[in-house]
């Protein structure tokens, strides 16, 4: 079905970092084919990208690998940013203050105040009531739709091919031709044939996009039970986007009006500054599955057979749940060292 040396199935953010980093690392876009079910524009439940809110928060675990992989992520997002023409491609920093009901971990602590940008702790007389840590730093944001198809239209351009495609066994896209396929497929690896990967579940988010122009700046509030954030979407025509929800096992993609009312009463409760719940102009509702995985993100080669004494090999980078646009990059850098190191 392809002619390309690399293969990438999946067209979310995993995909494009994916495509990105292969390029980085010297691949020649011509030799990379990106074939997925749905593309930049699309919209489905089993399409998680462009439902996410989105940005660079402090939501991802505190061991090595996960900050490692923002890290990666948060220190190289410029130079995809630069490529994009800058900030109007749908990524731009702006500030933002995270606030927790318990102590932060001390090593994420470390970890982040070395490369987060005007980083700093939050003052005790900064902090709401109930809150016991705080930090606040310069984030990256996404406004997902637009930089999937920014980023799409830039690889493309470059010689990258897209196809729309439905795969449903991973070995029917090793033409002779392929040496490796990355599978970059989020929920879809829990039915891709050849994979179906049994840990792989959803964690089902929904959001209320709102316009207030006037909010420039990212707002968090960590609760045990329950989790509240206020996201600025930039160069939308001064779009937020309020949240959130963390339902683990749950592949709704239906959205709930008491939801909606519960994500704005917490929301403005937040940022009471974004006005007042009767004069909100909510521009839409939506709900994504992020997809997770038991034991965290599957980034592993493993080896699929041997043609004419060349190895190829099928390399896995999904499992991104929450994070994939804030960890992603690191993600796709680990994937494709581990391929040209196992093909060496
Ligand atoms: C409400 C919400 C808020 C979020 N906020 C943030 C945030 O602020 N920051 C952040 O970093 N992350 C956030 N996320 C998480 C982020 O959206 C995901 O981690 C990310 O989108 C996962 O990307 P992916 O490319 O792995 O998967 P997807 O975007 O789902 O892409 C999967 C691709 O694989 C293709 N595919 C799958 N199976 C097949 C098949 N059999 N054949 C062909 N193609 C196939 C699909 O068509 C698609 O192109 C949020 C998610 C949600 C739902």
């Amino acid at each position: 079905m392809t002619d390309s040396k690399y293969v990438i199935i999946g067209a979310g953010i995993s995909g494009l970092y994916t495509a990105w980093s292969l390029i980085d690392k010297g691949t020649g876009p011509s030799d990379i084919k990106v074939v997925a079910e749905f593309l930049p524009g699309d919209q489905s439940t089993l399409y998680t990208s462009p439902w996410a809110g989105g940005n660079f928060s402090l939501i991802t675990s505190t061991d090595e690998r996960s900050m490692k992989f923002d890290k990666f992520t948060y220190t190289n997002l410029h130079r995809i940013q630069e490529l994009l023409g800058g900030p109007e491609c749908g990524l731009d920093m702006l500030p933002s203050t995270e606030m927790f009901e318990q102590e932060l971990d001390h090593a994420k602590l470390d970890s982040i105040s070395q490369y987060l940008k005007e980083y700093r702790p939050m003052t005790k007389e900064e902090m709401p009531e109930g809150v016991v840590s705080g930090v606040k730093f310069l984030t990256w944001n996404f406004n997902c739709p637009l930089f999937l198809a920014n980023f799409q239209k830039h690889l493309a351009a470059i010689g990258v091919t897209f196809e729309r495609s439905k795969i449903d066994h991973i070995s029917s896209v090793f033409s002779p031709s392929v040496d490796a396929v990355f599978n970059c497929t989020g929920i879809g690896a829990a039915s891709l044939g050849g994979v179906k990967d049994e840990n792989v579940f959803p964690t089902r988010g929904q959001v209320v996009v709102v316009r207030a122009p006037h909010i420039r700046e990212n707002r968090f509030r960590w609760r045990p039970d329950s989790d509240t954030y206020v996201i600025p979407r930039p160069f939308s025509d001064g779009s937020i986007v309020m949240g959130g929800f963390f339902q683990e096992g749950n592949w709704s993609g239906n959205t709930y009006g008491y939801e909606t009312e519960d994500i704005l009463k917490r929301g403005l409760e937040l940022y009471p500054e974004i006005g007042k719940r009767n004069e909100l102009k909510i521009i839409r509702e939506a709900a994504g599955l992020r997809p997770s995985r038991k034991g965290g993100v599957r980034i592993e080669v493993e080896h699929f057979d041997q043609v004419n004494g060349k190895d190829r090999y099928i390399v896995h980078n999904y499992g991104a749940s929450g994070y994939g646009y804030q960890s992603g990059l690191g993600m796709a850098n680990e994937a494709t060292d581990m391929y040209f190191e196992a093909a060496k």
